[in-house]
């Protein structure tokens, strides 16, 4: 507990319902003592202050509770347990930086320190003025415990001698005292605004320049990654870098300059016991590392199973729909309720870990201190030391140890910042293999809408193993409707996504209007040239104005009327009481699958693409909400090169030319009544979907000729 009493008195900050003026005064009487040696008043005062703070300095709850902050540094804090959990205000960077850590796989990355310079470098004036007011706190904070020794002893020669006047021999002390907190307390607001500046621009600069860098990524980026791991990217790891950074650069400048002045003012009041320090503070630390670590493991597993508990929750909320159709309520309860189960054992056990570390903890610091005045005690009874100066001598040492915890929670801190940093900073240096700009622009005159797929291979580049596309060719003729027919699975939205390129082909190429598509500028391909609509489509939580105009930005109000009109859009958006201001929700749940697949043919047509692509675009529909959608996608579709991609062949019997793929390749290509009349896999489709037979299941019969033959006429 003495330990405490001197973090009171260095850091000046008031013990819960307990002033420092008041523990002065109990100081103070209890220094009243018949034999007045300087030695017995400071072992009196001790003792009294002692029980006085174990009544009222808070202790640590009989069961820990998990805040996030709490669980994020059971692992590193483990060198000051009694000062952070006991006094949390005593170091208030340490707890306001605490975030939750989520936990990661641990992938190789390094850290890439030119891009973390390219973020410091504006800010470096700032960053110097913030050491240089750490560095000065710290040194202020080495002056402190000496000319308290000092107080300390003109206390002691007052109660010993009873003669002069205290006020008046304390009073320039006191003044002097005053002056060095009000200075540090200065200096450390100074250099934590300061840090606190630079650390939120950087974070700012950093999370901006990963967002952008993330939308340029390849499609094939996303396909590999997970949307939550890159939210986290963005988020948690933006924000664990950034706290590393302020702690380091704040705690561990100020806690290496107080190792560093308080070592030379120990040494200087007493070589003896500033050896024992030198032997007892690193034994112990060690100690209490290796505990560290093994406590640390413990709270990495116990947030993994958080993680997984919060995994089963969030799935069973985010899917409560599917949950509800199949009466799995009791189900997922009882699987929540088995993590959670586990998630308390991990706790416990790491809890009962942290009571034993605490006990033994405060058992070593205490014995430390009684070492310390006990050899100190001999030492001023042999008239080597004064009294004052084992005060000086108790506090410095204090703040060596406290200054030293710190530094080994850093440790860890550093670590955690570097890989969140390194996290950060990897997909910030990745550069996409498909530009988002840059190539040719058709002029518009010329352009007439002509795609060929010439002799395409493509595999995906996660599954680099698999080909979807074996030398596959087809022509779209300009202003006709094509429609893409066959199994599921056989390709045929991946011809989709490779006309948009979303992916270049492995081998072969498409081409618009003879031009491959790697010459041409992807955004005027994706932004003016092709409008894409999909089986589900996907509405930002806005308003409807701003989902229609996300087609074209500039476009005018009567551009989005027009288009809603174009899409069989209008009628409804008019009805809803704030129209066209109409909120949709997230991802347009407050509208029906029709009313959300007509905006987003609006959103489509307000381009005006020469290029459209239909992929399953009323599959999802009920019959009346087709019929709608489809009037408006016919009459979208005219004079318009048209890729229909369908799954109910009753829906692309009118297309210019159906081509049925099988086995990644053009099987056969014609008419709807020339297909017929070949009777090959397009009837055995017809056929079986006649019968609502799935079409998965059904084997390409005995191709009728060769694929290359079976080109659309223009
Ligand atoms: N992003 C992807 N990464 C890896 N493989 C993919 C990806 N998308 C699709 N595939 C695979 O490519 C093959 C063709 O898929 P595609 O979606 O093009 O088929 P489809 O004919 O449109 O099927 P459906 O009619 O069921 O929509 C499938 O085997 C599928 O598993």
């Amino acid at each position: 507990m003495l330990v405490h009493l001197f973090r009171v008195r260095i850091l000046g900050g008031p013990v819960r319902g307990w002033s420092l003026h008041s523990l002065r005064f109990q100081a103070f009487s209890a220094a009243r003592s018949p034999n007045g040696r300087s030695s017995s008043f400071l072992l009196q005062a001790v003792a009294q202050l002692r029980s006085h703070l174990q009544a009222h300095l808070p202790r640590a709850p009989p069961t820990p509770r998990w805040s996030p902050s709490t669980r994020y540094w059971v692992g590193g804090i483990l060198m000051v347990p009694a000062v952070l959990r006991q006094c949390p205000h005593l170091c208030p960077v340490v707890l306001c930086e605490a975030e939750v850590s989520p936990p990661h796989p641990a992938p190789e990355l390094h850290f890439n320190w030119k891009l973390f310079l390219h973020f410091l470098c504006p800010h470096i004036l700032v960053l110097g003025a913030a050491i240089v007011l750490a560095l000065g706190a710290a040194l202020v904070n080495v002056q402190i415990p000496l000319l308290l020794g000092q107080l300390v002893e003109i206390v002691a020669k007052y109660t010993r001698d009873h003669m002069g006047s205290f006020m008046s021999e304390s009073r320039s002390l006191s003044t002097q005292l005053l002056i060095l907190y009000g200075v540090q307390g200065l200096l450390t607001f100074g250099y934590l605004v300061l840090l606190s500046h630079i650390g939120e621009r950087m974070a700012v600069d950093m999370r901006k320049a990963l967002f952008s860098s993330l939308l340029r990524q390849d499609i094939a980026f996303f396909d590999a990654k997970k949307t939550g791991q890159l939210v986290s990217r963005l988020t948690t790891d933006v924000q664990e870098f950034k706290s590393s950074f302020k702690l380091v650069i704040s705690q561990g400048l100020r806690s290496c300059t107080q190792v560093a002045g308080c070592l030379v003012s120990l040494s200087m009041l007493s070589p003896r016991l500033t050896l024992f320090l030198a032997i007892a503070t690193p034994a112990l630390m060690g100690v209490g590392t290796l505990m560290g670590s093994g406590l640390r493991k413990l709270s990495r597993q116990c947030q993994e199973q958080i993680a997984r508990a919060t995994g089963v929750a969030d799935e069973a909320l985010g899917n409560v729909r599917t949950v509800r159709a199949f009466s799995m309520e009791e189900r997922e309860e009882e699987r929540y309720r088995a993590e959670l189960e586990s998630c308390r054992c991990k706790a416990e056990e790491l809890g009962r870990g942290i009571a034993l570390f605490q006990g033994l903890s405060n058992i070593a610091f205490n014995c430390m201190v009684l070492g310390t005045l006990f050899i100190g005690g001999s030492l001023v009874a042999g008239q080597q030391l004064r009294g004052g100066d084992l005060m000086s001598f108790l506090v410095a040492s204090q703040t060596v140890q406290r200054s030293m915890a710190s530094l080994s929670v850093l440790f860890g801190q550093v670590v955690r910042g570097l890989s969140a940093g390194a996290r950060v900073f990897e997909y910030m240096a990745l550069s996409p293999c498909i530009p988002l700009k840059g190539g040719y622009c058709i002029p518009s005159k010329h352009l007439r809408g002509s795609i060929t797929f010439q002799n395409v291979s493509f595999s995906y580049p996660c599954r680099p193993g698999f080909e979807v596309l074996k030398d596959f060719t087809l022509t779209l003729p300009p202003g006709k409707i094509v429609a893409l027919v066959g199994q599921s699975g056989g390709g045929k939205t991946t011809v989709a996504s490779l006309l948009e390129r979303f992916y270049d082909p492995t081998a072969g190429k498409v081409t618009l209007d003879g031009h491959d598509l790697r010459t041409l500028d992807p955004s005027w391909l994706r932004g003016q040239v092709i409008g894409f609509i999909s089986q589900e489509p996907v509405l930002f939580g806005t308003t409807i104005m701003e989902n229609i105009r996300f087609g074209k930005l500039e476009a005018s109000d009567e551009e989005v009327y027009k288009a809603a009109q174009e899409a069989n859009a209008h009628e409804f958006i008019s009805s809803f009481p704030e129209g066209y201001s109409t909120v949709v929700g997230e991802r347009g749940t407050t509208l029906s699958g029709g009313q959300k697949q007509r905006l987003a043919i609006a959103r489509a047509l307000i381009k005006q693409p020469t290029v459209l692509i239909l992929d399953e675009a009323t599959s999802a529909l009920d019959a009346e909400s087709e019929r709608v959608v489809q009037e408006a996608l016919d009459r979208a579709s005219a004079g318009r090169t048209v890729l229909v991609i369908a799954h109910r062949l009753s829906t692309v019997r009118a297309a210019h030319c159906i081509v049925v793929m099988a086995n990644g390749q053009v099987w056969e290509a014609g008419t709807h009544e020339e297909l017929l009349k070949k009777g090959g896999l397009y009837t055995e489709l017809i056929r079986r979907q006649a019968l609502d037979a799935p079409l998965t299941s059904a084997p390409p019969p005995e191709k009728l000729e060769d694929p290359r033959s079976c080109q659309c006429r223009a």
